[in-house]
């Protein structure tokens, strides 16, 4: 892209050359070269592990890397791991926690990290109203300042973190915008809005590092796509020049099966439901009834505030419900006692893995032995040979990495590592259904291949899953017949012909007319 005054090519928005980082032993990058040009969107991809995370913190001053490498920002110097440099040469950096305060306005948001106009003292919040306007605007956002941020739509809400993250009082100085995995919990519907955000960002000459596992994204909105595999970068090419399957080849150094309506091949279940919900409702959630036999997988889909969030946790008692019943078997539970859902043989993997699925300060080993210990107990001590012993095999089955790390600390683990030892944790405990809210969600592509494969085997022997997820591409490929929730009510079941994603993204939506 060239200067605004003629004076030639503006200089990379990033440009890093041998970057190292090491934690102890491991080493989580190896001598990376990577350049976002100004302007452009650079997808940046690599499986759970591969360090695209430890790149982004060693960017954001979080990290200090090792000696020897360099990063240059809108051609200046950074000082390695120090925030306050990275900030002034221009970086800015958007992450999965959005950091937005649900109850503040979205005007007011913007304001706290961007500073409050003033006068006297007292708030301008006229001055904050157009300045907001005019932030969103530049996205091709269409947002009342005052709008509640609680109240916004899921693609909305990472539009208003954009729009902050580059409304700056002098906002030529943002030069790279980092995104991570800006998509990972938006539903199809919306990631088309997300995209747009994306590339009117790049448009204003802003160069984007955007992290995903989502390889239809890539070809969606990148110029250039980096691959890094075990910290090193094997490949920097232009977007248009790749193939979906070479795309994937340099993910996983080979090819790889993708789980695909292996659903298909699942015995048709005839036995009595395993689980009954009866006219359940939780928040958001009006009202809810359906039930799952073992050998199903059943999929619910649903916008944001649609119900879908609080369905699950309601059913497994993590919230309170307000009313309705739900039975595994023959035995009723009880609300609000999670406990007793586990031992009737229910299990919940939520989709805040960091809040709610694990105890990041805990072992690896700790959290899959956590819900089932009286296996390992021979009194007065648990047997921590055996403990051991399982945590490898699961590590095995599930592939976590690094291998052998069952002592670490759950939260020293990637994050899609982090979500197999979750997802280890409840398919140990032999459950007779497998409520799964977003299992998959920030998982790379080799990784969700196998979950899909596991919850299959746990279906095949005879347990039952409710898949909740905002990936629809999933649902399809994964579920027998996929509910949908709309303004707190199943609107739609579709099985058989009629289950394909456009068609659960229609009735999700509501409307063709909104869907275009
Ligand atoms: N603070 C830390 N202490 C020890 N090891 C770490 C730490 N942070 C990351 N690692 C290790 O560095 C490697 C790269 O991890 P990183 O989180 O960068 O991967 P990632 O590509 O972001 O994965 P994901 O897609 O799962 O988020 C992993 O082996 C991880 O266990």
């Amino acid at each position: 892209m060239e200067r605004a005054d003629g004076a030639g090519p503006l200089p990379p928005s990033l440009l890093t050359r041998g970057l190292s980082k090491s934690f102890g032993l491991t080493r989580a990058l190896t001598g990376v070269d990577l350049r976002v040009d100004a302007g452009t969107v650079h997808a940046l991809l690599g499986e759970n592990g591969s360090g695209k995370s430890t790149l982004i913190k060693t960017l954001s001053g979080y990290h200090h890397p090792d000696p020897g490498g360099s990063v240059e920002v809108g051609g200046q110097p950074l000082q390695a791991g120090v925030a306050s440099s990275a900030y002034d040469l221009g970086c800015r950096f958007v992450h999965q926690d959005l950091g937005l305060v649900d109850t503040c306005s979205v005007a007011d948001n913007v304001a706290l990290t961007t500073g409050f106009p003033t006068r006297c003292g007292a708030v301008r919040r006229k001055a904050l109203r157009r300045r907001t306007e005019e932030a969103l605007q530049r996205l091709g956002l269409a947002l009342d300042p005052d709008t509640l941020v609680g109240g916004l739509a899921a693609a909305e809400r990472t539009g208003v973190a954009v729009a902050r993250a580059l409304a700056d009082a002098d906002r030529t100085s943002v030069r790279l915008l980092v995104l991570d995995e800006p998509t990972a919990t938006l539903p199809d519907t919306e990631v088309k809005q997300l995209l747009a955000v994306v590339r009117a960002v790049a448009a204003s000459g802003v160069g984007v590092l955007y992290v995903t596992h989502h390889l239809d994204e890539v070809f969606e909105v990148a110029d250039d796509v980096s691959v890094l595999r075990d910290g090193r970068k094997v490949v920097t090419t232009k977007a248009r020049a790749l193939t979906r399957r070479e795309l994937v080849e340099h993910l996983v150094g080979g090819e790889l099966e993708e789980v695909s309506a292996a659903s298909d091949s699942l015995p048709t279940a005839h036995a009595a439901p395993v689980l009954r919900v009866q006219d359940l409702s939780a928040g958001p959630l009006v009202t809810a009834n359906f039930t799952v036999r073992p050998g199903e997988v059943v999929g619910v889909a649903g916008l944001t505030g649609s119900g879908r969030e609080t369905l699950l946790p309601a059913i497994f008692g993590a919230i309170p419900r307000s009313s309705g019943r739900v039975q595994i078997g023959d035995v009723i539970l009880a609300p609000g006692r999670p406990d007793r859902a586990i031992a009737a043989g229910l299990t919940l993997l939520p989709a805040d893995r960091v809040r709610l699925g694990g105890v990041m300060s805990m072992s690896a080993r700790e959290n899959l032995t956590l819900p089932a210990l009286r296996a390992l107990w021979r009194a007065p001590r648990l047997r921590r040979r055996l403990e051991v012993a399982q945590a490898r095999t699961w590590f095995e089955r599930l592939d976590v990495r690094p291998r052998g790390a069952v002592d670490a600390p759950l939260g020293s683990f990637s994050g899609g590592n982090q979500q197999k030892v979750l997802f280890g944790k409840w398919l140990r405990c032999a459950p007779r259904v497998l409520l799964l809210d977003e299992p998959t969600q920030g998982v790379d592509i080799g990784a969700k291949a196998e979950i899909h494969r596991q919850i299959l085997s746990a279906v095949e022997a005879g347990a039952a899953a409710v898949v909740s997820s905002s990936d629809y591409d999933e649902l399809v490929a994964l579920c027998r017949r996929v509910m949908v929730l709309r303004d707190g009510r199943f609107v739609a079941e579709l099985s058989n012909g009629a289950l394909t994603v456009a068609e659960v993204a229609r009735e999700a939506l509501g409307s063709e007319d909104r869907a275009a």
